[in-house]
Order: structure tokens, then sequence, then C-alpha cells
């Protein structure tokens, strides 16, 4: 269960009183998540979400973040509306930390996504990506490959304890990836970490995106490359090529991928699994005293890096070139 920060019912309603969303009538801590804390809302106005902001989190990119949502939803894109202050706020503090509240959004999340989802999925990546054209502000990926470092320092010392060999398998996978990273893709806003647990579906139509708190601007195909990663494996982590090629095809009927972005799909790809591997490391080695949280275990994430290393063609992730 992710809930760091504790919040009294005390606290809680003194922060309610700035918003006019009526008295509360319940709250509970959110089993689901690892980053941030969540409680659901029953106030009189209706069910809302209230999130405060944790450790990956700064204050500074909040206004992004919620700003992206308002902008998102305004064009027709399902994702959670933050609400405001009497006074225009978007976040206030609370117990110590940043917090907002958003919209309830109607759906489930599978844990287990069919074809036909990785369909939907694609698709609704595509219109996430038309819909931030024109979003005007910009904030670096920070969990891009200049990121990736400083994660593999913190985790290095004690990776090998995870899995034999591992601090060295990191360290010749990232010198191998900044060798071949693409420089000149094309780019824009991306979620960045559009997992099943991110996507709630109503049957096998997408309901709402949720969870914008590591969107950035950045490469539009390495937001596929992550999608591919969460989406398109076995729990044998076997690569479904049938979802890959669902994903990707839907993908591009809303938004054709130009060539440059085809041949360095399996690149990102690869530079995804890295990235989730890392912060997963990190997260399973340093969970914090007393938080309610299970931590993701990172050796599923190495054993998509081992598959991208051997899957160097876009073919071999369903791509039709
Ligand atoms: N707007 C919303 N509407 C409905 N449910 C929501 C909403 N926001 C969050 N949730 C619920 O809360 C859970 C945790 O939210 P979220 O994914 O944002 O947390 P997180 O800790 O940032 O997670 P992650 O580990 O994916 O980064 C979700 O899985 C979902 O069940
Ligand atoms: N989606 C991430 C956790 C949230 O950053 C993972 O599965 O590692």
């Amino acid at each position: 269960m992710a809930v760091y920060t504790d919040v009294s019912d005390l606290a809680l309603r003194d922060f309610l009183a700035d918003y006019g969303l009526g008295k509360l009538l319940a709250y509970k801590g959110i089993a689901e998540g690892v980053e941030n804390s969540n409680y659901l809302l029953h106030v009189e106005a209706g069910f809302f979400i209230l999130t405060l902001y944790e450790k990956r989190v700064n204050a500074d990119d909040l206004p992004f973040f919620l700003g992206l949502m308002e902008h998102l939803s305004a064009r027709g894109l399902v994702c959670p509306q933050p609400v405001k202050t009497r006074e225009g706020s978007l976040f206030k503090p609370l117990a110590g930390r940043p917090a907002a509240i958003v919209t309830f959004l109607e759906g489930v999340s599978t844990r287990a996504p069919l074809v036909a989802h990785c369909a939907a999925l694609g698709t609704a990546l595509a219109e996430l990506h038309r819909a931030g054209t024109d979003f005007p502000l910009e904030r670096a990926n920070s969990l891009s490959i200049s990121g990736w470092p400083p994660l593999l320092m913190q985790a290095r010392d004690r990776a090998d304890s995870v899995e034999p060999g591992l601090a060295a398998f990191l360290a010749a996978e990232l010198a191998a990836l900044e060798e071949l990273w693409p420089r000149n893709l094309p780019r824009g806003v991306i979620h960045a970490d559009l997992f099943p647990d991110n996507v709630l579906f109503l049957g096998d139509k997408v309901s709402g995106l949720i969870d914008f708190y590591f969107a950035c601007t950045d490469f539009l195909a390495y937001d596929l490359a992550v999608c591919l990663n969460a989406w398109c494996f076995e729990p044998d982590f076997s690569y479904n090529v049938t979802k890959g090629k669902a994903l990707i095809d839907a993908y591009q009927r809303a938004r054709p991928l130009t060539p440059l972005e085809i041949i360095a799909l399996p690149i990102l790809a690869r530079g995804a699994a890295l990235r989730f591997t890392l912060t997963r490391l990190v997260d399973w080695l340093n969970v914090p005293p007393g938080a309610l949280v299970k931590p993701k275990d990172p050796r599923e994430y190495v054993r998509r890096l081992r598959f991208h290393q051997q899957a160097t063609s876009p073919g071999d992730l369903g791509l039709a070139f």
C-alpha cells in the first residue's frame, strides 16, 4: 500500500476548508501505487483523489503536471482534472507535503492485458501525444539517459545482493546505451510511465489515463517503448509480438512513426528497460521504514533488458517496416 504520509482527519478537514467541496464524509488510503501517497476522498461534492507528493516529485514541477492534466482534459482526453482552491491554487501543503485534489475517474486497470487492451492503449497514447502538441510548458526528462548514472551509483554497491553480477551488467548496459542513444527524434509531451496500473478501462475501452507525475518533454517514441515493455511481455518474460504489433499499429493509425523513430525503437525499448530496472533497484534497496508499500521487483526489468540486447530489429517488436 502506498501511503508514506499519514493524514489526520483534523489536518484534512482544515485542508479542505479552502476548497468548495463541502464537508468530509470519509477518506481512506489507496492500496495501489508506489510513488506518492494517495487517498480516496468522499466529500459532499462527490468522490475525489487526494495525492501527497513524495520524494520523486519536486513541487516546482507541479504546475507542469497539473497544468498538463488541465490542458489534456480541455482537449477531450479523459484524465484527472485538478480541483482549485477558492483562491485558485492547484496545490498546497498538507502534513508537510505538497498536495492536490483531482477528480475521480471510473474504470478498472488490468493486470493481464489482452491484445484488445494493447490496441486501445496504442490509440490512447497517440491521442495523448497529439493533444499535448500545443501545451506551452516544458520539463526535461530527469529519468532519461543523463539521469541513469546517478541511479546506478546509488544502487551499485548492493546490486549484486539482488542478482549476482548485476552491478557489472548494468554498468555495461549504461555504457552501451550512451553510445547508441538517438539524438534527433520528434519530441513532445510524454507520459513516461503509462503502465497497466495507470490506464483505466470499462470493458475493452480506455476510460481514463492517470498518474502524470513522470510526464515530461522527450522523444514521443520513447513513450511507445515504455508501453511495449510494460504491456507486451508475458509472465514468463517472453515478448508477445502480437500484442506489440497491436499496440504499434493502433498508435500508427493515429500518429504514424517517422523512419528514424522506427529504426530507433529497439534502442528506446532497451533504454526504457534500463530506466525501470534502475528506479526499481534503488527503491528495492531503500524502502523507507514504516512505509506501507510493496516495492516492484527490479529483476522483471532485468529480464526485459536481456531480451532487448538480442532483439535489435524493429520487426522483433512487431513493427512492420
Ligand atoms: N483520478 C483517479 N481516479 C480514480 N482512481 C485513481 C485516480 N488517481 C489514482 N487512482 C487510484 O490510485 C492508485 C494509485 O495512483 P497513482 O498510480 O497515481 O499512484 P502512484 O503512487 O503515483 O503510482 P505509480 O506506482 O503508478 O507511480 C491507482 O492505481 C488508482 O487505483
Ligand atoms: N511504473 C513504475 C513504478 C512507478 O514509477 C514501475 O513499474 O517500476
